[in-house]
């Protein structure tokens, strides 16, 4: 099968419009961020994803950690997934999907050792996806994406093949190394920022040539 792409940091109605041009399956909208790249207003946030056609899927990143406050969160931008990019502190994924029964939950792995693994795992049991990234939410600064660096894709594999719901793979994904992992990892999609951007800004010819590595 062929893997989908989302495109992250998305910033204006027009690289929505492009990404989707290009065949993206799914957009990401990275609201306020301790670090990173991506991060814009939510009111930015809510209109870019009004302008999405379906089927394309349009993710709310959110650092917020508590099931009420990333409620109210999705509240405020409609996307029609989460995406929780650190841990729900509360573990109240219930609580969110009683709240908002007709939006997706993707939570985000940070994979940095064999532990990442067993909370995959167990996350999966609660989300209707996964994503697997290169952050660090233990730094005094924390790191919840956007990175431009990969991890070790072992592991990832191992969350692959014992998942039962859909993993994207992220994290210093470019045109010239997405085959090797698409070979080591197999994962459902691609979720890629950095490699597609020229001074912050999506760039085209990039995006281009990621799509052809991938499906040629
Ligand atoms: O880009 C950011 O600023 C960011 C910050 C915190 C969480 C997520 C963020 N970006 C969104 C993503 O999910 C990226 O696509 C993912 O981390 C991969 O990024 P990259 O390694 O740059 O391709």
């Amino acid at each position: 099968m062929k893997p989908r792409i989302k495109i992250c940091c998305i910033s204006s109605i027009q690289e929505a419009k492009t990404a989707v041009e290009h065949g993206a399956s799914a957009l990401g909208l990275v609201a306020k961020m301790p670090s990173g790249p991506g991060p814009i207003a939510d009111d930015l946030i809510r209109d870019i994803a009004q302008t999405v056609p379906p089927p394309v899927a349009t993710f709310l990143l959110t650092s917020e950690t508590t099931a009420d406050a990333i409620i109210a969160h999705q509240r405020q931008v409609l996307t029609n997934t989460i995406q929780i990019v650190d841990e729900l502190t509360d573990r109240e994924y219930r609580k969110i999907r009683e709240a908002l029964p007709a939006i997706k939950l993707v939570q985000v792995i940070h994979v940095i050792d064999e532990r990442s693994v067993d909370e995959a795992l167990e996350l999966s049991e609660q989300v209707d996806a996964l994503l697997l990234d290169s952050g660090n939410p233990k730094l005094a600064v924390k790191e919840l994406g956007g990175t431009g660096r990969v991890h070790n894709w072992k592991l990832s594999r191992q969350i692959v093949h014992q998942a039962s719901i859909p993993v994207f793979l992220a994290g210093g994904l470019n045109a010239g190394n997405v085959k090797e992992a698409l070979d080591q990892v197999n994962p459902f999609g691609l979720d890629l920022c950095s490699s597609v951007r020229t001074d912050g800004q999506l760039d085209p010819v990039k995006l281009e040539a990621f799509f052809r590595a991938v499906w040629g």
